[in-house]
């Protein structure tokens, strides 16, 4: 029996409790490479808000969602169809459709060709008012988590801050389709990793996540209603030396009543600035752990080869 599960902790702790959050923090991604965190202050209006909005989209008719796909953009903005979306190794296309949101430059930015504009369907406004807001929010959080990972590093609390202020980061608003065929080859979410720093997850709808243990076994992540699913992705596992483990995970196929249900989660994906070099921490360096990624790679150039991986390019 696997008696384990992915620890809860209250992220609130950082201002008042800082010392022993880090280390306990620090000792879940260590073990798990992912937490779930209460206390984040996003309010729930805002959460529902969203969901709503992107429920009301994704019911929209094909042609029209159709519409809103960039040839060519990799799926970084807009609309990208159902079964789209290949894990890496997979044989079969993941039984998901997303709607991406990425950052909003002001006019003239230097950032606005690795960031290209966002797109907003005329037909939903709310996707564009909670979208944007949603992913503000999840922005500050997610820089809250790297303030506490950071100091697990021994960095300077604010040693992301100028590595993240223009990231590519991208809200996923994810719809997954009831599951109508009986053994589809194909799962809502290949197992797979992210590819980012972390990856922040506002509760999904309904069960499926799961994550692959250092054991070996698949794990079941049920977080509290209240809590926000934090995971590293693979930029950042590559820049701490796997202190901190990218965790592979998958999103499994419902039975019974709750293959007749369509499933929404909305992961925000945190990256780097466009042009940071990743380049392994010397402090996650020594004897017994030698340098895994002794080229460095900048953000972009990592992104671009892992989006022709999973078929999105
Ligand atoms: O839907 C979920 O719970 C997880 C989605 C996910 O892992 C992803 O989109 O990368
Ligand atoms: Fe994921």
């Amino acid at each position: 029996m696997n008696a384990r599960s992915v620890p809860v902790l209250d992220i609130g702790r950082l201002e008042h409790d800082r010392e022993r959050f880090v280390a306990e923090l620090g000792g879940a991604y260590r073990e798990y490479g992912f937490c779930c965190l209460q206390g984040h202050g996003i309010p729930d209006a805002l959460i529902d808000e969203a969901y709503a909005a992107f429920r009301t989209f994704f019911e929209l008719p094909e042609a029209i969602k159709l519409r809103y796909r960039v040839a060519g953009g990799g799926g970084a903005r807009g609309y990208t169809p159902y079964k789209t979306e290949t894990a890496r190794h997979a044989q079969h296309a993941d039984l998901k459709e997303f709607w991406h949101i990425g950052r909003e430059l002001p006019p003239g930015s230097p950032y606005g060709e690795k960031l290209p504009p966002n797109l907003w369907p005329a037909e939903v406004p709310a996707v564009r008012s909670t979208g944007h807001a949603l992913y503000q929010a999840l922005d500050g959080l997610g820089r809250r988590v790297l303030k506490a990972l950071a100091l697990h590093l021994e960095l300077t609390a604010d040693w992301f801050e100028p590595r993240v202020d223009h990231g590519n980061s991208i809200l996923r608003a994810l719809h997954y389709p009831p599951v109508s065929e009986t053994d589809p080859p194909n799962v809502r979410a290949g197992a797979h990793e992210d590819i980012n720093l972390i990856t922040l997850l506002v509760g999904a709808s309904d069960a499926g996540l799961e994550i692959l243990t250092r054991e070996g076994d698949w794990l079941a992540v049920a977080p509290p209603a209240d809590a926000i699913v934090v995971n590293i992705g693979d930029m950042l596992q590559r820049l701490s030396n796997h202190v901190f483990p990218s965790t592979t995970h998958r999103v499994v196929n419902p039975v019974g009543e709750a293959a007749r249900r369509s499933r929404y989660s909305v992961p925000f994906f945190l990256h780097p600035n466009p042009e940071l070099l990743i380049e392994t921490l010397p402090q996650c360096v020594d004897a017994a752990h030698p340098n895994r990624y002794p080229r460095p790679i900048t953000a972009d150039d990592y992104l671009m080869q892992r989006l022709r991986e999973i078929r999105l390019l």
